[in-house]
């Protein structure tokens, strides 16, 4: 029975298979008919733009399955209709239904969250088992939800899917996004949302499949805003960066916060105080009060020259025109412009009063005459230039920072050495997060329609106002996990948090259902937790599989080399992970043996295929390999001031197995019930 219903699942996999064909072969064919037959050369352009990408999407359609679910009504709406639900829309015969829906159309909601208590008029909800190269149809898995069958976890299908080894970089999630997950990639345009979850709950997949979700739903008015992507560092995008294209995205910008404000090279490092105090949402005060201690009230009356007359604004007014413009708490740039085309309107009221009538060169005659009053009572200035002016110089750093930042903290960032000009400073990134906070008094930077913020944890509130003012009439998205706060600034709270991404009333909900790590090594993670100080729930594993291993190893390259050699012996991708110094002893190591490493700055480092990478802890946050040997955790610790919030990203980085190796002792927050745990050689 089940096998002449497999048979026929393969026959409509064929023909869905003959579709998609045809549905390439006729984008190809409007490619050539539109470039003969568009009226003019700009729309035969444009037309042909369009169905060229239109036709290389379609082409680029990756390998994977055309469909994975499959939904049978027999109440409500779509009584009576079938619908296969699968990552791209596949066109069916003219005059017929889709052979298959895009997993973002609105029926498809009912795939994902309808259940025995609320079937939502599905009788039978079935999940398809694939097998790859060739992609092969291999069995389903059926529930009748109208029949109170749902086996929710249970499917094997499921729980195949999710514990499957992980190889190279992310893939997307659509065959098995669970329900608490899918109202959050389902939340309205918007809605801005924040997403608490342990590692491994699904906030970045949650995150990038909202991006989807949202592009599908509001293709038109996001393609005009655009949809920004904010992840920690260059390797994570690297790791996320096939999603999105997976789906059929490729117009997303996916970039880090640092790249996203740098104005060029950052050549500068900041000390620790430094740094601190310039993250610190003080500085926004500090700076503020520089910008507008260059406003300057007028010293006199101006005359200008028109003809054979001499024009007159008395100084009252012009007091009057500067007073106005500040207090009307526009952009810096706008109230420039305000004051030189209100000065320029007194002039004209007076030439219109003597008979004159103004035309347009006119105009720029008197806005060139009272340019010299502009630049001294509102002057025209460089983001740089303000920054510059004020870590230059003790004076103007303390007149600005008065009452705000103690002297101590004045100290910490004046320059040590001034450039002769701001343009040869040597700018940190934390410098480029002021200098784009002074940037957005001057003028509003260009916004987004929608901003998913990785990782946010660990922004400062300066950073976070950046992203706020890219936002402004969009919406975001806020994914982290406090407990995996590393930077100095990172938040103890997500309410502060969100009132800096000027989001304060963002909905907060959290994931506790972990896809990740497996439930051994979930339960060290959660110890550690309970001494990391963050407010934040436990997670539990969907995953009973997984190894977690402890050993202790006075020989730690050895150790690492046998446990490498060991994970070579399975599928799947390996990282070791330690702190620097350790690290790059354990990779030349690992060399000496002969094992082919790759770095996460150049993952082709070594040799192409590498399946081993040195991942330094410091940059291990947001990926995953399918097993992770961790050494010395005890250094971990010891790098940083949240060293152990470090030590807790790094631990949980393993989707089957997890070796911990150590020839000093384990760091006592992960000892307690340590020795039930242990296993030795
Ligand atoms: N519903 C799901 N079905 C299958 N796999 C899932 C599901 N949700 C998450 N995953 C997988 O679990 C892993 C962890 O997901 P993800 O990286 O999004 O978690 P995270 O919460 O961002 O973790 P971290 O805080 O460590 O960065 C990924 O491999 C992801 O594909």
């Amino acid at each position: 029975m089940i096998g002449t219903e497999l048979d026929d699942e393969r026959a409509y996999l064929a023909r869905c298979g003959a579709a998609l064909l045809r549905m390439i072969d006729g984008v190809r064919l409007n490619v050539v008919i539109g470039e003969r037959v568009a009226g003019d050369r700009y729309s035969a352009e444009r037309l042909g733009r369009h169905l060229k990408s239109l036709a290389k999407e379609l082409a680029e359609e990756p390998d994977g399955p055309p469909f994975f679910g499959r939904l049978d009504f027999d109440s409500g709406e779509h009584r009576g209709q079938r619908y296969y639900i699968g990552r791209r829309h596949v066109s069916g015969d003219t005059g017929q239904q889709p052979m298959v829906i895009d997993w973002r159309a609105p029926v498809s909601r009912v795939f994902y969250r309808a259940g025995a208590r609320d079937p939502q008029g599905v009788s039978v909800r079935r999940r398809f088992g694939w097998s790859k190269e060739p992609i092969t149809l291999t069995g389903f898995e059926d529930e009748r939800l109208g029949h109170g069958q749902e086996l929710g976890t249970a499917s094997r299908i499921m729980a195949a899917e999710i514990e499957r080894p992980r190889v190279g970089p992310m893939r997307d999630i659509v065959a098995t996004i669970q329900p608490e997950q899918d109202e959050l990639v389902r939340a309205g345009l918007d809605e801005s949302i924040c997403v608490q979850g342990a590692p491994g709950t699904g906030k970045t997949a949650v995150g990038l499949h909202r991006a989807a979700y949202l592009l599908y739903t509001h293709r038109q008015r996001l393609s005009r805003a655009g949809v920004l992507i904010l992840g920690p560092n260059q390797s994570f995008l690297g790791y996320i960066s096939a999603v999105l294209p997976a789906l059929g995205e490729v117009d997303v910008e996916q970039t880090t916060v640092d790249r996203l404000l740098a104005r060029g090279p950052l050549r500068g490092a900041d000390g620790e105080e430094a740094a601190a105090v310039k993250h610190d949402v003080r500085m926004a005060a500090v700076l503020r009060r520089a910008l507008y201690e260059r406003v300057r009230e007028p010293g006199g009356p101006i005359t200008v020259p028109d003809g054979s007359y001499r024009r007159r604004v008395r100084e009252e007014e012009l007091r009057s025109i500067v007073e106005g413009a500040r207090r009307e708490a526009t952009p810096y740039d706008v109230g420039r412009e305000r004051v030189l085309s209100r000065t320029v309107a007194v002039l004209r009221r007076q030439a219109e009063s003597r008979g004159q009538t103004p035309n347009a060169a006119w105009i720029r005659k008197m806005n060139r005459a009272v340019t010299g009053f502009l630049d001294e009572v509102w002057p025209a200035v460089r983001p740089q230039e303000v920054v510059a002016g004020l870590l230059g110089d003790p004076a103007a750093l303390a007149r600005a920072a008065e009452g705000v930042l103690t002297p101590a903290e004045q100290a910490a960032i004046l320059w040590a050495r001034p450039p002769r000009s701001f343009k040869s400073a040597r700018w940190s990134a934390a410098d480029a997060v002021l200098v784009d906070e002074v940037a957005g008094l001057l003028e509003r930077p260009r916004g987004y329609g929608h901003v998913i913020v990785d990782e946010a944890q660990d922004l400062s509130a300066m950073q976070c106002r950046a992203i706020a003012r890219r936002s402004e009439h969009g919406s975001i998205t806020v994914l982290g996990d406090l407990a995996q706060g590393t930077t100095p600034w990172a938040a103890r709270g997500w309410r502060e948090q969100l009132g800096h991404l000027g989001r304060p009333r963002a909905e907060l909900i959290a994931l506790t259902l972990g896809f990740r790590v497996p439930a051994a090594v979930v339960a060290m993670a959660n110890r550690l937790l309970e001494t990391l100080a963050a407010d934040v729930p436990e997670t539990r594993s969907f995953r009973a599989d997984g190894r977690l291993r402890i050993r202790e190893a006075p020989d730690l390259a050895r150790a690492t080399v046998a446990a490498v050699r060991e994970a070579l012996d399975h599928e799947g991708s390996i990282a070791v992970m330690a702190a620097d110094a350790t690290l790059e002893r354990l990779t030349t190591a690992l060399r000496a043996q002969g094992v082919a490493v790759a770095t996460l700055d150049d993952p082709a480092s070594d040799a192409p295929a590498a399946r081993v990478t040195a991942v330094p802890a410091a940059m291990a946050k947001g990926l995953e390999y399918d097993h992770v040997v961790v050494a010395e955790p005890a250094e971990v610790v010891e790098a940083e001031a949240r060293g152990l919030n470090r030590l807790y990203v790094v631990l949980t980085r393993a989707v089957s197995r997890l070796d911990v190796l150590h020839s000093r002792p384990l760091p006592p927050q992960i000892l307690p019930r340590v020795e039930a745990d242990r296993i030795e050689a």
